[in-house]
């Protein structure tokens, strides 16, 4: 209801009293008035950040998946210049489809590659030089 609002953060600061107490987290704009005796964290950090944009804050704390799921209960609009999509289950779809792949890898060695060549090709060289001079110098040719 009224998700769509867009607010900015000097109409966000209007509201900062414990019977009107707005603040904006990831670009939502949150109304908490309701929120505020039952917030886990007690109201008083609440009203510190009341008003203001309050990610940071958030975010610091470290609040579980649970909370972060409720910041849309609470929306009442966006913040300007901000597009937010429902947070709601949504996350956990978005985490599970960025499974990275891995790469592979077929190693490139090229060194190794001229290496294994030149290894064939010095004992090949050796023996055609060794039957090479063998054929030229063999006892039944002196026909020729
Ligand atoms: C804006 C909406 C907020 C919601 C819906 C919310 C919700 C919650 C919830 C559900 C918890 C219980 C622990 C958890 O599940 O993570 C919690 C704890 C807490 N919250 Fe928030 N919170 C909000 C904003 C804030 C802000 C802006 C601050 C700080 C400025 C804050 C500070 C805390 C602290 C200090 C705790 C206690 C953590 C602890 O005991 O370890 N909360 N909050």
């Amino acid at each position: 209801m009224g998700q769509d609002k867009v607010y900015t953060l000097s109409q966000v600061a209007q509201h900062k009293s414990t019977k009107d107490c707005w603040l904006v987290v990831y670009g939502r704009v949150l109304n908490l008035t309701k929120f505020l005796e039952e917030h886990p964290g007690g109201e008083e950090v609440l009203l510190e950040v009341a008003g203001k944009d309050a990610s940071k804050e958030f975010d610091t704390i470290g609040h579980s998946e649970g909370a972060k799921k409720m910041l849309s209960k609470f929306q009442v609009g966006v913040l300007q210049g901000h597009s937010v999509q429902d947070l709601g289950g949504k996350d956990d779809a978005t985490n599970e489809s960025k499974k990275e792949m891995s790469a592979f890898v077929i190693k490139d060695d090229s060194s190794s590659t001229f290496k294994s060549l030149f290894d064939f090709f010095v004992p090949f060289m050796a023996a055609s030089l060794y039957f090479g001079y063998r054929y030229v110098t063999r006892s039944d040719n002196i026909g020729y």
